[in-house]
C-alpha cells in the first residue's frame, strides 16, 4: 500500500529566502505524525506544499500515491484542511459556514445536510450552530474550523498548531477527538511546538530546522538515541553559586554522571545526565550529604523531546524560537504570502 503521505527532497523558496532545503518524511495509513520545530523551521511551508496552496520548488510530493503537483485536485479530495489563523467570517453562523465549506468541495447536495449534522454532532457543537460565529470562543472557532477539515470525509488530515490558544480542557479535548479520527483510520499530519502535544498524540515524529528533516522516529526511538536519564536537583531553593558550583565539581567524580550544568535561572539548581543505572539518587545523596550539603530536592526522568531537539540541533526549541523571532519580519511575510502562491 502506498503511503497515506510521502515528501522526498522537498525545496521551497520565497525569493532569496529558503524555507525548505530539504524536507523528507513518510506517514503510513493510520499513523498521527507529528512535525516538531522552532518558528521558521518550514513547518506550514512543508504543509502548504502538500496540500496543494503553494507550489514546490522540487522534490517529491504524493498522498496515497497522487502526486500532490499534477492532480491538485485528486488531492485536495483526500486531504482535510486546518491552518494555523482561523478566518471564520464573523456574520455567517457556524452551519452556514459549513453549508459553504460543503459547496466548496463539491459534495452532493444532498448528502451536505447529513454530513453536516454528524460533523456538528461530533464535535459538540450543536446548540451553538445557528449563532454567528464572530459571538464564538476560540475553542469554540477551533471545533468548528476541525469540523470544516472533516467535513468531506478526508483520508489524510493535516492540522497546523490546531490548539495553539486553547485552554488546557478544550486542548486535551481535541487530543481525544484527533485519537478517536485515529481509531476509524484517519492519517493524522499536525505540528506544533507544545512538545508534550507531541508526545502525548504521535507514533512517529519528524524534527526539522532551518529547513531541513534532521530526524525522524517514534518518540520513544528518539529519546532512547539520546541516551541517559536527566537528574534535576537543587541543593537549596536558592543555592549559592560556590556551593552550587562545589557539588557540581564532586558530582562530576561520580562514574555514572556523564554531565552536569548549574542553572542560574533556577535558583542556581543542577541539571545531570547520568547513565540509567540503579540507585543513581540515593549515591548521589550520600555523596552530597558526606560533603555538608543538603538536597532541597531532586527528581529523575527520561530524556524529553526538548533533549531530543538539543542533541539534534545543539539548542533547545526555545532557543531556536528566540533566534528565529529576532530574524523575522512578520508584515513583509504576511504581504508576500497574499501575493505569492
Ligand atoms: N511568504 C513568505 N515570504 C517570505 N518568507 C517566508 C514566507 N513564508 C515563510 N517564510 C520564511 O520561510 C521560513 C519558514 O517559515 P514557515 O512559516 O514555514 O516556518 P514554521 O516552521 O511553520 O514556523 P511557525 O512555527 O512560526 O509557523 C522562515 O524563515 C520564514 O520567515
Amino acid at each position: 500500500m502506498a503511503p497515506a503521505v510521502l515528501i522526498e527532497n522537498l525545496q521551497k523558496r520565497y525569493g532569496s529566502v529558503v524555507a525548505v532545503q530539504n524536507v523528507s518524511f513518510q506517514i503510513e495509513p493510520g499513523e498521527i505524525f507529528g512535525l516538531l520545530g522552532p518558528n521558521g523551521a518550514g513547518k506550514t511551508t512543508t504543509i502548504r506544499c502538500l496540500c496543494t496552496l503553494s507550489s514546490p520548488d522540487g522534490g517529491r510530493l504524493e498522498v496515497s500515491g497522487i502526486s500532490v503537483v499534477d492532480n491538485p485536485r485528486a488531492v485536495r479530495r483526500r486531504l482535510g484542511y486546518v491552518a494555523q489563523e482561523v478566518a471564520l467570517d464573523k456574520v455567517l453562523t457556524g452551519r452556514e459556514l459549513l453549508q459553504l465549506q460543503g459547496a466548496l468541495y463539491h459534495l452532493p447536495k444532498a448528502a451536505i445536510g447529513d454530513r453536516i449534522e454528524k460533523m456538528l454532532d461530533l464535535l459538540d457543537l450543536g446548540e451553538y450552530a445557528d449563532r454567528k460565529t464572530g459571538t464564538y470562543s476560540g475553542g469554540l472557532r477551533k471545533r468548528l474550523d476541525l469540523a470544516a477539515g472533516l467535513l468531506h470525509q478526508p483520508d489524510v488530515l493535516v492540522l497546523d498548531e490546531p490548539t495553539v490558544g486553547l485552554d488546557i480542557e478544550t486542548r486535551i479535548a481535541v487530543w481525544d477527538f484527533l485519537r478517536q479520527l485515529r481509531e476509524e483510520g484517519t492519517t493524522i499530519l499536525i505540528t506544533s511546538h507544545y512538545l508534550e502535544e507531541i508526545d502525548a498524540l504521535a507514533d512517529r515524529v519528524g524534527i526539522i530546522d532551518n529547513g531541513n528533516t534532521i530526524d525522524v522516529g517514534t518518540p520513544s526511538q528518539l529519546k532512547d538515541k539520546v541516551g541517559g536519564d536527566r537528574i534535576t536537583l537543587r541543593i537549596r531553593e536558592f543555592s549559592p553559586p560556590e556551593e552550587a558550583a562545589k557539588a557540581k565539581d564532586l558530582l562530576l567524580n561520580l562514574p555514572f554522571v556523564k554531565e552536569a550544568i548549574v542553572n542560574p535561572a533556577q535558583g542556581n539548581s543542577l541539571n545531570l545526565v547520568v547513565t540509567a543505572e540503579n540507585n543513581t539518587l540515593l549515591t548521589i545523596q550520600e555523596k552530597l550529604r558526606d560533603a555538608d550539603l543538603p538536597t532541597f530536592s531532586i527528581a529523575q526522568s527520561r530524556p524529553s523531546l526538548d533533549d531530543v531537539y538539543l542533541a539534534a540541533t545543539g539548542k533547545t526549541l526555545m532557543d531556536a524560537e528566540l533566534a528565529a523571532a529576532g530574524t523575522r519580519d512578520l508584515k513583509k511575510e504576511k504581504k508576500q504570502q497574499m501575493s505569492a502562491k
